[in-house]
C-alpha cells in the first residue's frame, strides 16, 4: 500500500514539476479564449449571408471554404440577376405556380458555387444553414466538394432531401451536422469601440 502511495505521489509532483509550467506558459501569452472555433466562424459566415435573403419564410446561406481554411464562396438564396426582388414572387401558397418563388429563386448552395473566387471549390467543404436539397446535391457533386457541414434539416422527411442524401452518399460526399460550441455569437455595431476595436 505504501509502495502504491508513493508510486502515485511521484507521479503528482512530476506532473507539477514537468507539465505545470508548460500549461501556465500557454496562459500567459494573453490569448484571448474565447475566439470562434474554425467551424463557428464558417457556419457563421454562411448564417451572415442567409440574412441577406429576401425570402420571407426560409433563409439559407452556404459558405465553401478550402483546405487551407479560406473562403471560396458565399452565396444565399435570391432571385438570379436582373430579376427584382420587388417584382418577382416570395410566396408559396399559390394555386398557380408561376406566382410562387419556386421557379425563380437561386438556391444558396447554388449561388455559393458560381460566386466562388479564383479558387477552385474541388476538395472543399460546405457549410449551409439547411441540408441541400437534390437539385443543390448534383451541383455539389459535379463542382468536387466533398464535405456538407449543416445546421438544419427539417426537410429530413421530403423526397428532396432522401433523394439528396442517396446521391450524396452514392458520391462519396460526406455530411455532418454542426456543433457549436458558443451559443449566440453577438455582433452589436452599438457596442463596438471603435478607437480600441473590441467589444465595450
Ligand atoms: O437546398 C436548398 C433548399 C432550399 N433553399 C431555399 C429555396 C427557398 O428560397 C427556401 C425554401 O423555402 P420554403 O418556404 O422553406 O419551402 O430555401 C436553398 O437555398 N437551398
Ligand atoms: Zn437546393
Amino acid at each position: 500500500m505504501f509502495n502504491y502511495l508513493s508510486q502515485y505521489f511521484k507521479l503528482f509532483v512530476f506532473q507539477m514539476a514537468v507539465l505545470k509550467p508548460e500549461n501556465q506558459s500557454l496562459k500567459k501569452s494573453g490569448k484571448r479564449e474565447d475566439y470562434l472555433s474554425w467551424d463557428e466562424y464558417f457556419m457563421a459566415t454562411a448564417i451572415l449571408a442567409a440574412k441577406r435573403s429576401k425570402d420571407p419564410s426560409t433563409q439559407v446561406g452556404a459558405c465553401i471554404v478550402n483546405d487551407k481554411k479560406q473562403i471560396v464562396g458565399v452565396g444565399y438564396n435570391g432571385m438570379p440577376r436582373g430579376c427584382s426582388d420587388d417584382e418577382f414572387p416570395w410566396g408559396k401558397g399559390n394555386a398557380d405556380e408561376l406566382k410562387n418563388k419556386y421557379y425563380y429563386v437561386c438556391h444558396a448552395e447554388m449561388n455559393a458555387i458560381l460566386n466562388k473566387n479564383s479558387a477552385g471549390v474541388e476538395n472543399c467543404r460546405m457549410y449551409v444553414a439547411l441540408f441541400p436539397c437534390n437539385e443543390c446535391a448534383k451541383f455539389i457533386i459535379q463542382s468536387g466538394i466533398r464535405e456538407i457541414v449543416y445546421m438544419s434539416d427539417k426537410d429530413h422527411d421530403k423526397n428532396r432531401t432522401i433523394a439528396s442524401k442517396r446521391m450524396l452518399d452514392a458520391a462519396g460526399v460526406k455530411y455532418w451536422p454542426f456543433t457549436p460550441q458558443h451559443k449566440t455569437i453577438d455582433i452589436d455595431f452599438s457596442k463596438i469601440d471603435w478607437n480600441h476595436m473590441s467589444q465595450c
